[in-house]
């Protein structure tokens, strides 16, 4: 199998080579692509007092308003009103793709961007991209690599020093950078970080971390509606197995299709179903034969697994047995025309020309599998606003692509067959990696790449999208690209540029306890048992679970999707059911055991939202607290990155991170036993912790669990 490379070239480092300082364009996702004029800022003493003109673009440009009147900001209000000058308003009328209000590293970087404008020279729309994140909180909160600034004449460290002795003494946000080689790390003062986070977090709920705007067909007005984004993931094939790359698309893919509603986008979720062809022909003898009306209703996805295991046996040993006849020179010619295979075509040949009896039998299957599917996928908080499929394309559709390829020279005949020729039509090595696929049989019969094409245009034609994804395994690379590069040479590069691959690895050594058949249901279950029995272990915790099932079920459940999500997508991964389902280490049932601890200390502490919202924050002074609130501080920012990357590890390490900082601080930050005005503090703080902690296991499809 032909991996992909790993395109990314940061996730969350920062950019500790000097290759990388000047390569990066900053963090920022560039969806819009305004450009605003530089802007003069005066460094007065730490005050950065910016200058902004007011062109007729900054008239047109109302939505900052919008933006504010549309999230309280309070919160954040906080961070800015510490500086003099600055605004929500102007910082976003100031940089592109900075949504202040809903992002307190937005607010940082600009401020920074200000006053470094100040101390370098450099214009503030060349440093704010090049303001990276740390590696660590030990880094600092921001880094600045000195030659990304791309100042010529003297030596980077010599820069780095000279811009650190420069940098006010006093800044309300920041504290004096700390130098390392040409690296300027900064601080942010805690004060005004845990005096905006914490409310803000409070204020936002489950919206922090999410920015509506980022979907808007025109940032500056609201009113010209969202963009649209199909996500189709999942995809499986009736009657065969769930397998491991159906899980990984259906991981993957619910992640994607949240990642984009959060910032807003108008996401259409399609399970593609693999539910036609001659197996399907074949499947409807095996149940006319041996079918058993009451397992179908009962288990359809497995009845139908069985029979088509069994006629599959079936045809295997007949087409044996014909092979050794026809060597024992036998006239076969009848028997052929009898064959389960012969049958099976001829009965997909009546599906495809809507013979009523066929059509119905075949959608009683594909709906009483879509029915099964549906519960599974609840569990996995995932639904699908359309199930397709390869049935779902019409022949006609696909008859009028075949003419336009023809006609259009696409697609050429070949010993009765169509196929496209790519090293015919597209210059050099590409056209020969394309390779030469068919699209259209000698019996006439359409082949997977055809549906698929035919299906990619109608999509276009019902949803008119802006982009789409297919989550589907690294092993389908080459008949993504084929079909992306029809698509094009069919003169649609338009459709075919919003169209995206999201591929994954491999998932090794998957099996279940009871045989090698891998249903979804059946790999949940076996983890929800596994998850059941480590729960046991603990006596004492196991006496005060609820329900204990239900509880098993949904860490069972967060085990296989921690360890799917753990590593880049790309990456290959071995099915562990041990190591998934350990409290120690990263893992679904630690992060789960995180967020449920916090709100058992919320239980305890038994205080009212009006207590926690009225707590006097300036007591957390200690460096555990205020680490917590850095990290709180990142998660808009993690989300952002996130649209970029489109790595559920993204998502995950940033978790990660959290909660070793939570775990860490309990000691520290004792909550019940501490006088009453601390108490509240703190429990604020863990409270927006538990909050965060919760956005991003949802983000990521878990349901977090309030006690376990
Ligand atoms: N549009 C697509 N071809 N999507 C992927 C479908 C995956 C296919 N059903 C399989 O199991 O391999």
């Amino acid at each position: 199998m032909v991996c992909q490379p790993f395109t990314y070239t940061f996730l969350l480092r920062p950019c500790f080579s000097l290759r990388q300082a000047t390569k990066t364009r900053g963090l920022v996702p560039q969806f819009s692509r305004v450009r605003y004029p530089s802007t003069t800022v005066l460094p007065l003493h730490g005050r950065a007092v910016p200058h902004y003109p007011s062109s007729s673009l900054f008239a047109l440009r109302q939505p900052v308003r919008t933006f504010a009147a549309m999230s309280s900001s309070t919160g954040i209000e906080e961070l800015v009103k510490r500086v003099d000058g600055l605004s929500l308003d102007a910082i976003s009328e100031k940089y592109p793709n900075c949504y202040p209000e809903n992002n307190p590293f937005d607010v940082l970087r600009a401020h920074l961007s200000n006053i470094l404008g100040g101390v370098t020279g450099v214009d503030t729309n060349i440093i704010y991209p090049n303001l990276q994140w740390t590696q660590g909180l030990d880094k600092g909160d921001i880094v600045l690599a000195a030659p990304s600034l791309r100042l010529k004449g003297k030596k980077p460290d010599e820069l780095a020093k000279e811009w650190t002795d420069k940098f006010p003494e006093n800044d309300p946000l920041f504290q004096k950078p700390v130098v390392s080689g040409y690296f300027l790390s900064f601080f942010v003062q805690p004060d005004p970080l845990i005096k905006s986070v914490i409310p803000m977090i409070r204020e936002r709920g489950a919206e922090y971390g999410r920015n509506k705007f980022l979907g808007l067909r025109d940032p500056k007005d609201p009113s010209k509606g969202q963009k649209r984004i199909i996500v189709e993931f999942s995809s499986p094939n009736i009657a065969k197995p769930f397998h491991a790359g159906h899980l990984r698309s259906t991981i993957i893919g619910g992640f994607l299709a949240n990642l984009y509603q959060g910032a807003g986008w108008d996401v259409i979720r399609i399970n593609y179903l693999g539910d036609w062809g001659k197996q399907y022909g074949l499947l409807a003898l095996a149940f006319e034969k041996y079918g058993d009306e009451e397992a179908l209703k009962k288990d359809p996805i497995n009845h139908l697994f069985h029979l088509y295991v069994r006629i599959n046996t079936e045809m295997t040993a007949e087409k044996e047995e014909l092979a050794k006849k026809k060597e024992a020179g036998e006239d076969i010619a009848e028997l052929e025309a009898n064959s389960l295979d012969e049958q099976a075509r001829r009965y997909f040949k009546k599906m495809t020309d809507r013979d009523p009896a066929a059509l119905d039998q075949w959608k009683r299957f594909r709906d009483l599998s879509i029915a099964r599917y549906k519960e599974t996928y609840a569990r996995l908080n995932i639904r699908f606003d359309e199930y397709s499929g390869e049935s779902q394309v019409s022949e006609e559709a696909m008859d009028k692509i075949g003419k336009e390829m023809e006609e259009k020279g696409i697609a050429k005949e070949d010993n009765g067959a169509m196929l496209v020729n790519f090293a015919e039509l597209v210059p050099g090595k590409e056209g020969k990696r394309l390779e030469k696929p068919i699209v259209r049989k000698k019996d006439g019969t359409a082949l997977y790449l055809t549906r698929d094409i035919s299906e990619l245009l109608g999509r276009y034609e019902k949803y008119k999208f802006d982009h789409m994804i297919y989550v589907v395994a690294s092993a389908q690379d080459l008949h993504l690209k084929q079909l992306f590069k029809i698509i094009e040479l069919l003169g649609h590069k338009d459709i075919a540029a919003k169209c995206q691959h999201i591929n994954f690895g491999l998932v090794q050594g998957m099996s279940t306890r009871k045989g090698t058949v891998k249903f979804l249901d059946d790999i949940l279950r076996d983890v929800a048992d596994k998850m059941h029995e480590t729960m046991k272990k603990n006596e004492d915790k196991y006496s005060q679970v609820e329900n204990p099932e239900a509880t098993a079920d949904t860490l069972g459940i967060s085990s296989v999707m921690v360890q799917d999500m753990s590593g880049k997508r790309i990456n290959n991964y071995t099915f562990n059911m041990d190591v998934m389902t350990s409290f120690e280490g990263d893992t679904g049932p630690y992060l789960q055991y995180a967020h449920a601890r916090v709100s058992s200390i919320r239980r305890k502490a038994n205080l009212s939202d009006e207590e926690l919202a009225t707590a006097d924050l300036t007591l957390l002074t200690e460096t555990h607290a205020v680490n917590i609130v850095r990290l709180l501080a990142q998660w808009p920012d993690t989300v952002q990155n996130t649209l970029r990357t489109l790595e559920p590890t993204t998502v995950l390490s940033y978790l990660f991170k959290m909660t070793h900082a939570l775990s860490s601080s309990y000691d520290h930050l004792k909550v019940v036993g501490s006088e009453r005005e601390l108490m509240k503090a703190r429990m604020a703080l863990y409270d927006a912790a538990h909050t965060v902690l919760g956005n991003g296991m949802r983000l990521l499809g878990l349901s977090p669990v309030e006690r376990m």
